[in-house]
C-alpha cells in the first residue's frame, strides 16, 4: 500500500515536473549535439585538422582546458541550491561535455571517438532528466531540512543538519547543529517554536530550544505532542512517609509526565547544594497556597524535619488539623516577625552544634545533628521588605545549618523584591503571572530564551517553572504542574501518619480527621496527649531514667483538668489579666520564667500541674493541657538549649541545673 502510494506520487510528481519544466530535459541532449558540431568546426581551424604547428597546438589547447575549468566550476558552483544528486548529475554532464570537445577538437573525428562521446553524453541527459523527474513534486529548488516550512521561516534555513529524531520521556528529541556562523540561539524565538508547533500540530508550548552550554552552533529541539499541564495527575500520595526530609519530595510533574524533584539538604557527594531560600512567584488564584500546603505536608511526614508554616494572611482558614499537625502554625503578624528575628540566632546554634561533631552542613542520618528546619512563608513581601537585612542573612546561612525557607510572593518587582535578596536566593519556582517579563524577574535568562513563557496568569493553576539544585538544568524551561488539589486526603493521610506516631493531637478546636482519609485512625500511644513519643527515650545512654521522687507521684490521667497544686504559690509578678491574650512565644516565655523560679526555689522535678499558677495567668483556653505537655517537651529538646529532662515516669519532667543560653522559642501552636 505505502509503495503503491510512493509510486503514485513519484508519477504524479514526475508529470507535474514534465509539464512545468520541459525546456529542462530538452536542454542538455540538445547543448550535447550542439558541443559535437562545435567540436567538429574547432577541429578544422584550430585543431587536428587545421596543420598548426607545435607552439599554437599548445596554446589553443590551454585555452580550451581554461575554459573547460570554468565551464565544470560554474556548473559546481551554480548546482549549489539544488540537491546533491541534481548537482552530481549536471556536473558529469558538464565534464563529458568539455572532455568530449577537448579530445574531438585535437585528436581529430574518428566514428569510435563519436559514438563514445554520443553514448557518454546521451547517459548523462538521461541521467539528468531521471534526477530531476525522480524528485516527484516538480520543483527542484533546495527545500532544506524543514521542506516548505525552512522557506517561510528564515531562522530554520541556517539549520545545518538533525539526527534522526527519538523518544525520550514523551518527548521527540532531536539534537541539532546550525551552519557554522550561525547560532542556534536564533531559533528560540517565540515566532520559531510557534511556525514548528504549528507544522508538526502540537500545542505551541510544546516547542523548546535547548542550546548546548558549550557550542553556540548545536543544540536539541524538543517537540511534547501531549501537554500534561491540560490534565494534571490525581495526587498520589505522599511521597516518603517516615522517610527522611533528604528524601526527594514529589510536588509537581514535568509537561511530559516526568517527575519534578524537590530535594531541600544538599548532598557534597551529588555536588548538590542545599536550596536555603526558594522564592514561589505566582499571582493570586496561581495555585501557589496550595502547593505550600502541600510542601508543608511532605515535609511534616517525613521523620528527621521541622515544620514552621506563617501565613499571616489566610493562615486561619486554613483546616484546623493542617494548623495541627504543623510543629509551629504563626497566624499572626508580629509573631511572625518575632520568629524570624529570632531565626538568625538559631542559624549559629545550629550551626556550633553541628561543627561540634565535625559536621560542615546538615547530615540526613546524624543524630546529633538538629531536626531539618522548613519554614514556610506565605505572603513574605511584607516580610521581605521590612526584614531585608536578615533575610539577606538568613538566605546567606541558613543553606549549610539545615534550615529551609519559602518565600511566597505575588509580584518580584524591585520594591517587593530587592536584588539583594533575590542573588542570594538558592532556587526559584514561577507559578502562573502577568507575562514573561515578569517571570523573568525570578526566572534566568537562559531558562526564559529556551522558550520558558510562566504567562499564564492564573488560567492554568499550578503550572510552574521550577529552577532549584538537583535538577537537570535543561528541564528549566520545562512547564511542570503540581496534582490535582485534593487537601482532604493530603491532610488526612498526613494525620493518620502523625496520629500513628503518637505526634497528632486533636483539640477542641481541631477535631481528629485522620479518619476522613478512609482509614482507621492508628491508636494514640498511652501517655500525655500530644506527647512525642520517643522509644528511645529510655535507651538514651547520655539520658538515663532517673529514680522515682516517691513524694512526686505523676499524674494518675495527664488528661483530667490541671488542679492547683497544694503548696506555696510561687510569684510570677505577672498580674492576671482578664482580656489579653498571649502569643505562644509570650506564653513559652512565661512557662520557662516559671521553671527557672521553681528551680531558684530549689524546685527539682515540675509536672504540667506545677503551672497552675500560669493557667490562672494565661487563661485555660490558651494553655490547655496539651499545650503544656508540648511546650514542656520543646524545653527538653538537646538542639534548643535543654531547660528540662524527661523523667522516667511519663508526665514528670527534671529542671536542669545549668540550663544552655534560650535559643529561639519555637514550638507548636497554641
Ligand atoms: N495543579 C492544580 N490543578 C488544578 N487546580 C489547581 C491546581 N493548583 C491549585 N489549583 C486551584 O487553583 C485555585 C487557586 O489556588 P490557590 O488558592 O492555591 O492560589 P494562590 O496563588 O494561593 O492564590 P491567592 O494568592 O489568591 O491565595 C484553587 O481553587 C485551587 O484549588
Amino acid at each position: 500500500m505505502g509503495r503503491r502510494t510512493y509510486s503514485l506520487n513519484v508519477a504524479r510528481g514526475a508529470a507535474s515536473e514534465m509539464q512545468n519544466n520541459l525546456w529542462a530535459y530538452v536542454i542538455p541532449p540538445v547543448a550535447a549535439v550542439a558541443n559535437l558540431i562545435l567540436s567538429g568546426v574547432l577541429s578544422l581551424v584550430w585543431g587536428a585538422y587545421a596543420d598548426a604547428d607545435t607552439w599554437q597546438t599548445a596554446w589553443r589547447s590551454g585555452l580550451i582546458l581554461v575554459c573547460a575549468a570554468a565551464i565544470v566550476a560554474t556548473t559546481w558552483a551554480v548546482g549549489r541550491a539544488r540537491k546533491i544528486e541534481l548537482r552530481f548529475a549536471s556536473l558529469l554532464m558538464s565534464s563529458g561535455s568539455c572532455v568530449g570537445l577537448f579530445v574531438l577538437t585535437f585528436r581529430g573525428w574518428t566514428r569510435d571517438s563519436v559514438m563514445v562521446y554520443l553514448i557518454v553524453m546521451a547517459c548523462a541527459s538521461v541521467l539528468l532528466a531521471l534526477t530531476k523527474l525522480m524528485r516527484g513534486n516538480g520543483d527542484d529548488a533546495r527545500t532544506g531540512l524543514f521542506g516548505e516550512l525552512g522557506e517561510r521561516v528564515k531562522e530554520l534555513q541556517d539549520i545545518g543538519a538533525t539526527t534522526r529524531p527519538r523518544v525520550m520521556d514523551g518527548r521527540i528529541v532531536t539534537d541539532t547543529a546550525m551552519v557554522p556562523g550561525a547560532d542556534f540561539g536564533a531559533l528560540a524565538k517565540p515566532e520559531v517554536r510557534t511556525a514548528i508547533a504549528s507544522a508538526l500540530d502540537v500545542p505551541a508550548g510544546g516547542v523548546r530550544m535547548v542550546a548546548n552550554r558549550n557550542s553556540p552552533r548545536t543544540g536539541r529541539i524538543e517537540v511534547s505532542p501531549v501537554d500534561m499541564l491540560d490534565n494534571p495527575p490525581a495526587w498520589p500520595g505522599l511521597s516518603a512517609v517516615g522517610g527522611s526530609i533528604a528524601d526527594p519530595i514529589r510536588l509537581a510533574v514535568y509537561q511530559t509526565g516526568k517527575p519534578l524533584p524537590l530535594l531541600l539538604p544538599g548532598d557534597p557527594a551529588a555536588g548538590r547544594n542545599a536550596v536555603g531560600v526558594l522564592i514561589l512567584l505566582g499571582q493570586s488564584g496561581s495555585g501557589k497556597t496550595e502547593f505550600q500546603l502541600f510542601l508543608a505536608a511532605e515535609a511534616r511526614s517525613r521523620r528527621d524535619a521541622e515544620v514552621v508554616y506563617i501565613d499571616a494572611r489566610k493562615g486561619k482558614q486554613l483546616p484546623a488539623p493542617f494548623r495541627n499537625s504543623m510543629h509551629l502554625m504563626i497566624t499572626d503578624t508580629g509573631e511572625a516577625e518575632d520568629y524570624l528575628a529570632n531565626l538568625i540566632p538559631d542559624v549559629s546554634r545550629r550551626a556550633d552544634q553541628m561543627g561540634a561533631h565535625g559536621h560542615e552542613q546538615w547530615t540526613a542520618g546524624c543524630p546529633q545533628c538538629p531536626k531539618f528546619k522548613v519554614v514556610i512563608v506565605d505572603e513574605a513581601s511584607k516580610f521581605i521588605i521590612e526584614a531585608e537585612e536578615d533575610l539577606v542573612e538568613l538566605a546567606e546561612s541558613i543553606r549549610s545549618v539545615g534550615i529551609f525557607m519559602l518565600l511566597g510572593v505575588q509580584r518580584a518587582t524591585g520594591d517587593r523584591m530587592p536584588t539583594s535578596v533575590r542573588s542570594t536566593t538558592g532556587g526559584a519556582i514561577c507559578m502562573g503571572v502577568k507575562d514573561a517579563a515578569e517571570g523573568a524577574r525570578v526566572l534566568s535568562e537562559e531558562t526564559i530564551a529556551s522558550g520558558a513563557d510562566p504567562g499564564w496568569k492564573n488560567s492554568k493553576p499550578g503550572a510552574l517553572y521550577a529552577e532549584i539544585p538537583g535538577t537537570d538544568p535543561d528541564d528549566w524551561s520545562l512547564p511542570a504542574r503540581t496534582f490535582k488539589p485534593d487537601r482532604d486526603a493530603v491532610i488526612g493521610e498526613l494525620v493518620a501518619y502523625l496520629t500513628a506516631i503518637g505526634e497528632y493531637v486533636a483539640t477542641a478546636d481541631q477535631p481528629d480527621t485522620s479518619r476522613d482519609a478512609g482509614e482507621p485512625a492508628a491508636p494514640v500511644p498511652a501517655g500525655e496527649p500530644g506527647e512525642v513519643a520517643d522509644d528511645d527515650d529510655d535507651d538514651d545512654p547520655e539520658c538515663p531514667p532517673l529514680p522515682i521522687d516517691p513524694e512526686c507521684e505523676p499524674d494518675p490521667d495527664p488528661r483530667i483538668p490541671l488542679t492547683v497544686p497544694n503548696r506555696r504559690r510561687i510569684d510570677l509578678t505577672i498580674e492576671p489579666e482578664t482580656d489579653q491574650r498571649f502569643t505562644p512565644l509570650q506564653i513559652r516565655e512565661i512557662m520557662r520564667q516559671a521553671i527557672v523560679q521553681h528551680r531558684d526555689a530549689g524546685v527539682r522535678q515540675i509536672k504540667p500541674s506545677s503551672f497552675a499558677q500560669v493557667v490562672e495567668v494565661i487563661g485555660e483556653e490558651g494553655l490547655r493541657p496539651p499545650t503544656i505537655t508540648k511546650i514542656l517537651g520543646e524545653f527538653c529538646e538537646p538542639d534548643r538549649g535543654p531547660l528540662l529532662r524527661k523523667a522516667a515516669d511519663r508526665g514528670v519532667y527534671v529542671i536542669l541545673d545549668d540550663p544552655a543560653p534560650q535559643p529561639a522559642l519555637v514550638g507548636a501552636a497554641t
